[in-house]
């Protein structure tokens, strides 16, 4: 090896050194903790100013200085963050979106508690390092620390204990194991580690409060590629990228290929971050995180009086007081753009500070004529055709947001922030002082702002428009609950890349405006720590809030205009560390609807023979599954004449609630609508069973028997009678279909049609398949073999959402009501985004499932029950002509069981196909016109209830 090649490798490993001890910091924590520490940079730069200020300041020995700092002061950080911060959020049983706003909150506040004790300026003279200068040395100390840690965590019982509470906190703590010793330790070592970075690098790079945290959370890269999982391969990837870096500046290429290799040998760990984040699909194992955005926060009355009162005081200022002023509507523009993508669409983005960089680049480059391919335009037409420019790069991040939730949206927006500020903000055209005038007219400071509060007024209107109406309702269903809103037929895909788009084009116009404020581009305005400063701004003041994101804008700058610089970072940091702990505050509602919405089946109610049958169907997970098909038998029957009709609900609180009583406010006496149930009589439409094959399904199409009197609809419509010009809606038919979850085959050749008219049950044990089979007929599994026809079109690729507009609506086990809206726009969104848009449907199907009386109630404060009519209501809005119900039972009284049996009834007899797949063999019995029983994922048996119930039953005895 040539000196200078050995040379390179050595300051290589000794930058990689530095990385791998962050590497292995962050996966310790998240495997004790499940939180990627995002405030890990922070904690560094704390520890290297403590280590200065002991040493250079008090003139205290370096032995003193550094044992105080890291061995106190870093293990402590990390207890009392674990102890008072996230031991609560975790007890309260948090939304893990909040544990990563309380992460970034932590973060936020130490920057800007370092800027206000120590000062926004950098030092240079952080104390020399503590290990030896060696870079041999240094790699030792990281791999044996690496080392330690592997064999504690496997051969140690501490190391069982912490791979217990990762694999599931709960059944650990049950077992005796003491969680939050473990989650001490993590922290603590984890906050050494963080410490030990940030005392070695500091000498050799800028100890600011800013610069330093960015630099150590570039080097996330490492823990992502590691999946934030294995120690060694975080500590191979940081040597790997360490010694890359170093032995690319050996290259000097020419032309234009120089600077971009410049560029990319000196942020090496950033192109990491951006191909880590951006193309490993999953990082960590707790990576679904479910919603990220608050609920709505109830605006006081006056509140918008008083906003506008204190928007126009400015423009009775003077001076610094008034140029300082500027900067607020401006900012206020940028944060509503976080309104828009976090508030009201619920998706992360820590990169919104790049969108507005680049509106303030692009303006700053157009005006003055340098931007490639456009002449030189006039400052407003700069901004203009900049935001346009803008616009379409939210794809950078809307695009990742198509398939990633929670951390790893996080982490890929974080990491186009990183990526756009390193290789364009930081470039020498954008660092060589840009000036950027203000448009003619405008350019004083007064004349100015009346510009920006009318650029203001413009995007307020545009984010109401975005947050109202039918589009808003679609966004704020995504937020709440994605699966559902793509069940309901929204398309969550193009949602999301219209909520990121939209954002780019806000936050550049407000990067844009600010840029004129200043009148340059300053790249240090919109460093990713910008970013996440403006992200826990937004969430603390109310995310899906307008004003929230004018009183966040006025809060930043008249804080760190009037003070030292940092208190509103300190300020926003303290309130994002007590996210979720307010009372009542909007996390707290949105947890107890999140618990109110976990519900489990109950069975209660089930009769003894129920029980029997539910005690032989969990049996029979054990049994190879072909002795009780052997003695079964299926039969085909014709469509019930279905004399039922939807009655009365119970309602919420005990009141009563009925369809009819709904109905009859709106209809003539004499409707149809409004008679009387007859009471049921089912057994008479049944006739004996024919034996058939259970692999034949239910025995194919059913005999083509009447569907409901045309004049007569039994639900009022509201589950799209169909009408004889339409004829009969097609039949869902599954062939063959296999389902894996990574190599376990939980479908297997499965064979199901689901027919107009009639109601089909699959039952079956836990794990037998049930909602597997389910979730490949709605579209949000796609199955690894077989094909899925509706009709004639064989519909196997099709997404859930394009399913739902087709005619195929679900339910799910679990509700997926949308919490933060009201029950009449859950099932407006229903009636928005279905088969047919018809409002009338909504309002048909409201009546139907009894919600009159609570329709103006936010569905996060109803009951159980409640909740289950709702969501059938907003699938019913669709008028759909396939209904899957995924356990419709579950949670509710006997009382409502009875309705609900008695409205699917209806539904099936105004023509509607429906599939349930239920555990409440009662209903089942009384419900159904064909069972399939599954076991192993396969359908083991089919044919009519009573049938396929008592060949279970007679087969093993006692039951
Ligand atoms: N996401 C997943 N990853 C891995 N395995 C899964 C996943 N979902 C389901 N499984 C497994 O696939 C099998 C079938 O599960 P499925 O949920 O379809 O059964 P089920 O009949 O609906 O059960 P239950 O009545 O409890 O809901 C089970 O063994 C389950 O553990």
């Amino acid at each position: 090896m040539s000196s200078l090649t050995y040379d390179l490798t050595l300051a290589g490993l000794s930058v990689g050194s530095a990385a791998a001890l962050t590497g292995i910091g962050l996966v310790v924590t998240y495997r004790a903790t499940g939180v990627l520490n995002f405030a890990h940079g922070a904690i560094a730069m704390v520890c290297a100013y403590m280590l200065r200020q002991c040493v250079v300041e008090w003139g205290w020995p370096l032995w003193a200085g550094a044992a105080l700092t890291l061995l106190v002061l870093a293990p402590a950080i990390g207890m009392v963050l674990e102890r008072f911060v996230f031991r609560p959020l975790s007890v309260l049983g948090s939304d893990p979106a909040q544990t990563l706003v309380a992460s970034i909150g932590v973060f936020v506040l130490l920057v800007g508690g370092a800027a206000l004790l120590w000062g926004q300026g950098a030092r240079d003279d952080a104390p020399e390092v503590l290990m030896s200068a060696d870079p041999w040395g240094q790699l030792a100390v990281v791999l044996v620390l690496a080392a330690a840690v592997g064999a504690v965590v496997r051969w140690t019982r501490f190391g069982r204990e912490l791979r217990a509470v990762v694999d599931d906190r709960q059944l650990a703590v049950l077992g005796g194991i003491d969680a939050d010793r473990v989650a001490t330790a993590g922290w603590a070592f984890g906050s050494f580690t963080a410490g030990l970075t940030g005392v070695l690098l500091a000498p050799y790079v800028r100890l600011d409060p800013y610069g330093l945290p960015l630099l150590v959370m570039e080097v996330v890269a490492v823990a992502v590629a590691a999946r934030i999982r294995s120690l060694p391969v975080a500590v191979l990837v940081a040597l790997g990228i360490g010694v890359a870096q170093s032995q690319l500046t050996r290259l000097h290429p020419s032309g234009w290929r120089e600077p971009l290799l410049q560029a990319v040998g000196a942020n090496l760990f950033v192109v990491a971050l951006l191909v880590a984040a951006l193309t490993l699909p999953r990082v960590g194992t707790r990576d679904a995180l479910p919603r990220t955005a608050t609920a709505r926060v109830p605006t006081p009355q006056g509140a918008w009086i008083v906003a506008v009162v204190l928007f126009l005081l400015p423009l009775g200022f003077a001076g610094s007081d008034l140029h300082t002023s500027v900067q607020v509507p401006a900012l206020a523009v940028v944060l509503l753009s976080l309104v828009v993508v976090t508030g009201r669409g619920g998706q992360i983005s820590l990169g919104q500070a790049a969108y507005a960089g680049l509106g303030a680049l692009f303006t700053a480059l157009l005006a003055a004529g340098r931007f490639p391919g456009l002449p030189r335009l006039p400052e407003l037409a700069a901004l203009a055709v900049a935001v346009l420019l803008v616009a379409p790069l939210g794809l950078l991040t809307g695009w990742p947001a198509i398939t990633r939730r929670g951390l790893a949206l996080a982490l890929a927006t974080f990491a186009v922030g990183v990526g756009v500020s390193r290789f364009v903000f930081a470039q020498p055209y954008a660092t060589a002082g840009l000036s950027l005038g203000r448009p003619a007219g405008f350019e004083g400071d007064r004349a100015y702002y009346v510009l920006e509060l009318a650029l203001l007024a413009t995007a307020l209107l545009a984010t109401w428009s975005l947050r109202r109406g039918r589009t808003g309702r679609a966004l704020a269903a995504m937020r709440d609950h994605e699966a559902g809103a793509a069940a309901t037929g929204v398309p969550v895909p193009s949602l999301k890349l219209l909520a990121f788009v939209s954002g780019a084009a806000l936050a550049a116009l407000g990067g844009g405006m600010l840029g004129m404020g200043l009148r340059a581009f300053d790249p240090a305005a919109f460093d990713p720590v910008r970013g996440l400063l403006w992200f826990a701004a937004i969430m603390v003041l109310g995310a899906d809030s307008t004003l929230g994101a004018l009183a966040a804008a006025a809060l930043l700058v008249g804080l760190d205009a009037g003070t030292r610089g940092g208190v509103a970072a300190a300020l926003i940091g303290l309130l994002a560390v007590l996210i979720g702990r307010f009372p009542g505050g909007p996390y707290e509602a949105l947890r107890t609807a999140a618990t109110r919405l976990r519900v489990r089946p109950s069975s209660a109610r089930l009769s003894d023979r129920g029980r029997a049958v539910r005690g032989l169907l969990r049996e029979q997970r054990k049994l190879p599954g072909t002795a009780a098909q052997n003695d079964l038998t299926a039969a085909s029957e014709p469509p019930r004449a279905g004399s039922e009709r939807a009655s009365e609900w119970p309602g919420p609180n005990g009141v009563r609630a009925s369809a009819r009583r709904g109905a009859d406010s709106t209809r003539a006496p004499g409707d149809p609508a409004t008679k009387p149930a007859p009471p049921p009589d089912r057994a008479a439409a049944k006739p004996p069973p024919a034996v058939s094959r259970p692999a034949a399904a239910d025995g194919g199409s059913p005999p083509p028997g009447p569907p409901a009197p045309d004049h007569e609809s039994r639900t009022g419509g509201a589950g799209g009678k169909h009408r004889p010009a339409e004829g009969r809606g097609p039949t869902l038919r599954a062939r063959a279909l296999h389902a894996t979850y990574a190599g376990f085959k939980a479908l297997n050749g499965v064979d199901l049609d689901v027919h107009p008219a009639r109601i089909t049950a699959v039952v079956g044990p836990n794990g037998a398949g049930k909602s597997t089979l389910f979730h490949c007929l709605a579209g949000t599994l796609r199955p690894a073999q077989g094909h899925i026809h509706y009709g004639d079109r064989d519909i196997t690729p099709l997404p859930a959402h394009t399913r739902t507009r087709l005619g195929i609506a679900r339910t799910f086990q679990q509700l997926s009501v949308f919490p933060t809206l009201t029950v009449a726009e859950n099932v407006h969104v229903g009636a928005e985004q279905g088969r047919t848009r018809n409002p009338e449907a909504a309002e048909q199907a409201l009546r139907l499932l009894g919600l009159d009386a609570v329709r103006t109630a936010p569905a996060a404060d109803l009951p159980t029950g409640t909740l289950r009519r709702v969501e059938l209501a907003r699938a019913l809005a669709g008028q759909p002509r396939v209904l899957l119900l995924d356990e419709p039972a579950a949670g509710l009284d006997t009382a409502e069981v009875a309705a609900l049996s008695r409205v699917l009834k209806a539904l099936a007899a105004d023509g509607t196909a429906l599939l349930v797949v239920e555990h409440d063999l009662d209903l089942v019995a009384d419900l159904a016109d064909v069972v399939h029983v599954m076991s192993a994922g396969r359908v083991i048996a089919s044919g009519p209830p009573a049938h396929v119930l008592d060949a279970l039953g007679a087969q093993e005895t006692p039951v």
